[in-house]
């Protein structure tokens, strides 16, 4: 089977300690037998026997050597069940161990198609939940497995040595227990699956609410948010009922065929010892083993359940093993180039899924260059940008970053040589300083500070209350729009590299601090290639070139003057942001 033999893989290193704890299981389950047969012997010898006043008599050692081997039995298989529970421990842990690394690389590797298509409280799930269900089931539900069958066919090995009619007499219940235990895991493991699922569900909406709560208090939607959780609430208990009560279902008639067992040794051993088939102290053995048969078909249920439980988790952690990026990164140890900075976009079209976002895009940048990006909302901009760093790859053209396409640049390279500030600013749970210096660990303090200087963010800084060694919380929690927006400017520009890239980075920041953050730009230090997605025609006017993107396509494409001398687009929106209150100017410049 094809996950279990992606278990054996992922036990490397741990495979010897994984089979001697197997091994020592078998071991000490077939030691169950000991007892039962020692007690045998004393009932046969000393209680029950013929001669059983006599041999009390004349063997007294014999007993105690028999009473003192019972006791030497029990402590050997305590000592070995503790040895055997710590190499299945130890193995197992040291198994989900690796795989949680693997695990974890493998979600960093991810494109970002794959952050767009799965949940965060989905991939929380499969890396806590289910990896440790998988774990449980490695140290617990296959030990049980193999101990129940162990004590099991022991129990029915030692039963055939002492009579093979009163042995199948007691094996005449166990078809009936194979067949419900069979009907119940059929019925069950959807349910299981189901379950998996609304368990991620309530995941999602709590991560969800809790990440979000900010904009529901916003909007006063507690109640709605505690209605959503409900919701997912309720239907993840309804599984789990649901699962419970079919197990109930079949657990009655299990638990009766397992009691049948105790009244078939009644009836057919009772019988065959008054018959003189079997001595009195066979019965005992018989009777004092009956769990060793019993128990494994009770149990029966219960593992199925876990098992089912054991493989729902593990297609889930397997999905995102074997999840292959479209666009892989192989971090291939090569001399990483600094690039000089040329862009060009061939022809280039772009879609999600079957959505086109962007058609026939063409455009170069020089290196130095300084490009302004606008066009109306979902026009394509923030999906033009982000074919640059190949966050995700053309459908059709393509992108060249110093004449050469991007799928054939090796990603850490390409990625190492831009620096860029995104829309949805997202900082670190670190200090201001670690935040500014994330792209460059290195990086001295006196430099964080130049860069926060130049992104207009050092004056506000050392006015908070431990200034650069100020912790922000999650998602830059502390700090207003605009200053998380000058924090994310200081840690693109760090990274000094050739292409620097800003998405609407200064959309939340007054004119007079934007003014300084464009002249920053202009006398940046070091050569830097600039895109910059802007709204506001302040910002644009500064560019080399400005181009204008409609509904994916590339419109305009200009200086400020030679865009505002064809009365286009950006001539309207220049006229309404200087014009300003009280004009309507339409899609085609006209009042
Ligand atoms: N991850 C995605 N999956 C599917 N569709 C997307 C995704 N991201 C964006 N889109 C769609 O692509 C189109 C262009 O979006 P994009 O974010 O590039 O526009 P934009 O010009 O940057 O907009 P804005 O100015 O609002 O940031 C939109 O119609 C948007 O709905």
């Amino acid at each position: 089977m094809f996950e279990i033999k992606w278990l054996w893989q992922n036990l490397e290193g741990n495979r010897a300690r994984y089979i001697v704890a197997l091994c020592l299981s078998v071991v000490g389950s077939s030691l169950t037998i000991v007892n039962p047969y020692i007690s045998q012997r004393i009932v046969d010898t000393f209680i029950a026997g013929d001669h059983a006043g006599e041999n009390l008599a004349t063997g007294r050692g014999l007993l105690i050597a028999l009473c003192l081997g019972m006791i030497g039995f029990s402590l050997l298989r305590t000592g070995l069940a503790y040895f055997t529970t710590m190499q299945y421990e130890i193995s197992s842990q040291n198994m989900m161990y690796n795989i949680r690394i693997y695990l974890y690389n493998k979600i960093q590797g991810q494109d970002r198609d794959y952050y767009d298509r799965n949940r965060t409280g989905d991939l929380m799930t499969k890396m806590t939940g289910d990896l440790d269900m998988v774990r449980h089931s490695m140290a617990w539900i296959f030990k049980t497995i193999i101990e129940s069958l162990t004590i099991f066919l022991a129990a029915v090995i030692y039963f055939l040595t002492i009579d093979v009619k009163l042995t199948l007499w007691m094996l005449i219940l166990s078809p009936p227990i194979f067949v419900v235990a069979f009907i119940f895991a059929k019925k069950v493991r959807p349910m299981y699956i189901d379950l998996r699922e609304r368990l991620s569900q309530l995941n999602t909406t709590t991560q969800e609410n809790i990440s979000g709560n900010r904009v529901v208090k916003a909007f006063a939607r507690e109640e709605f948010e505690i209605a959503k959780f409900t919701e997912k609430n309720v239907n993840y208990a309804v599984a789990n009922k649901k699962a419970a009560l079919v197990w109930l279902d079949y657990f009655p008639y299990l638990e009766t065929f397992a009691q049948g067992f105790n009244v078939v040794l009644m009836l057919a051993g009772g019988y065959y010892v008054m018959e003189g088939r079997i001595t009195f102290g066979e019965f005992t053995a018989f009777s004092s083993l009956i769990w060793a048969v019993s128990n494994p078909m009770r149990n029966i249920g219960i593992i199925i359940n876990d098992i089912q439980r054991f493989f729902a988790s593990l297609s889930k952690i397997v999905d995102i093993y074997y999840a292959r990026p479209a666009i892989a990164n192989d971090h291939n140890p090569v001399e990483r180039r600094r690039y000089e900075g040329r862009i060009e976009f061939d022809h280039v079209r772009f879609k999600y899924d079957n959505a086109t976002v962007l058609d026939d895009v063409s455009f170069t940048i020089e290196p130095g260059e300084t490009i302004a990006i606008m066009g109306a909302t979902g026009s394509g901009k923030t999906s033009l940008i982000n074919l640059i760093p190949r966050f995700y790859d053309v459908a059709a053209g393509r992108v060249l970053v110093d004449g050469r396409d991007v799928r054939e640049l090796e990603l850490d390279e390409l990625r190492g040589n831009i620096g860029m500030a995104t829309q949805d600013v997202l900082l670190f749970s670190d200090t201001i300083d670690g935040n500014i210096a994330y792209g460059d660990p290195d990086l001295p303090e006196e430099d964080a500070k130049a860069y926060a200087a130049l992104a207009a963010a050092h004056d506000f800084i050392v006015k908070m209350p431990e200034g650069y060694d100020t912790v922000v919380g999650e998602r830059g929690v502390g700090l207003s729009g605009g200053q998380k927006q000058r924090i994310a400017l200081a840690r693109a520009l760090a990274v000094q590299r050739p292409i620097l890239i800003l998405d609407d980075t200064t959309s939340a920041v007054d004119l007079e601090t934007e003014e300084h953050i464009q002249r920053s730009l202009r006398d940046l230090e070091y050569p830097c290639t600039k895109i910059i997605i802007a709204q506001r025609v302040s910002t644009t006017a500064q560019a080399d070139r400005i181009l204008i993107l409609e509904g994916g396509r590339l419109i305009e494409e200009g200086t400020h003057a030679e865009l505002l001398a064809k009365r286009g687009y950006y001539y309207d929106v220049f006229m309404l942001q200087n014009e300003g209150i009280g004009r309507q100017v339409t899609v085609n410049g006209q009042e």
